[in-house]
């Protein structure tokens, strides 16, 4: 018999919907994690229980948690072939990001600056790109990442824009595909400072558009291959553009873009 929180992990772990509403209803704590560093969301998401996923996301049980191996209970849903669970887990991520969304939008507008990314300091070293808060913007193990991408967006030649330059690493990837013209959209001041002392707006293919993504649409054209990976945007700002690609993108254009929706990124 072990305590409240590792009961509701058994329960969970045992698909006993039952048991976990009653336990929730009782005070028991959705948010405790288990000697392994586990929720009971995590553990009802690694059997694909998706009563269970549901009604402890209903009391409050935090989607966005990572284990001792950051992971998130929709990692574990989606590793083990739960694809119910996962949908249910990625809704709940991408409902509390359009909520997020909504108040920062309301609190900016309110005269709240706190946590504007584009007007805060930011610092590079070899191997990041970070924020004032020392979040990591950008990292160098994201690389490889980064070269699939580019490798997707090039994969037809042509015309490629990219929404966000952070180290460079995609640009970089990009340039080895050698495009016809590379466009780059960069808001913050300092990185687009970086662009120009590191010889990015030398080279011959590349056109540097510095200011917010949304504000320079009208600059834009419409391009064969298109990567958006920006940071301290929200989910709205991520469907937002989704809606200016029937424009930007030619027809039988490569879209791509980094999904930081996920709890882990
Ligand atoms: C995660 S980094 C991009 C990393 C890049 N993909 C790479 O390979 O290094 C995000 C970048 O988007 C920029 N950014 C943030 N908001 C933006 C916006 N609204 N429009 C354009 N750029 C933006 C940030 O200043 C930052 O340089």
């Amino acid at each position: 018999m072990g305590t409240e929180g590792e009961q509701l992990c058994e329960a969970a772990r045992n698909g006993d919907v039952a048991r976990v509403k009653t336990m929730v209803e009782s005070g028991a704590d959705v948010s405790f994690f288990d000697i392994d560093g586990l929720t009971p969301l995590m553990h009802a998401s690694k059997f694909g229980h998706t009563h269970v996923v549901k009604a402890l996301l209903e009391a409050g049980a935090p989607w966005n948690a990572l284990s001792s191996s950051n992971q998130s209970a929709g990692d574990f849903a989606m590793d083990s072939g739960h694809q119910e669970a996962f949908e249910v887990l990625l809704n709940a991520g991408i409902q509390a990001e359009l909520i997020l969304g909504t108040i920062a939008r309301k609190s900016k507008k309110d005269g709240d600056s706190e946590g504007d990314y584009l007007e805060d300091r930011v610092t590079f070293s070899e191997d990041k790109l970070m924020d004032s808060d020392s979040k990591a913007v950008m990292m160098a193990w994201e690389k490889p990442l980064m070269e699939a991408h580019a490798k997707a967006v090039c994969s037809g030649g042509g015309n490629i824009l990219n929404v966000g330059f952070g180290m460079g690493l995609v640009d970089t990837a990009i340039q080895q595909y050698g495009p016809a013209t590379h466009t780059i959209v960069e808001a913050h001041p300092e990185v687009y400072e970086r662009m120009l002392r590191t010889g990015w707006g030398k080279k011959d293919n590349v056109k540097i558009i510095f200011g917010r993504w949304q504000d320079v649409l009208s600059q834009l054209e419409s391009y064969d291959g298109i990567f958006f990976d920006t940071y301290g945007e929200y989910y709205e700002d991520l469907r937002d553009f989704h809606q200016h690609l029937p424009k930007l993108l030619k027809p039988g254009g490569i879209y791509s873009f980094f999904n930081g929706l996920c709890g882990d990124g």
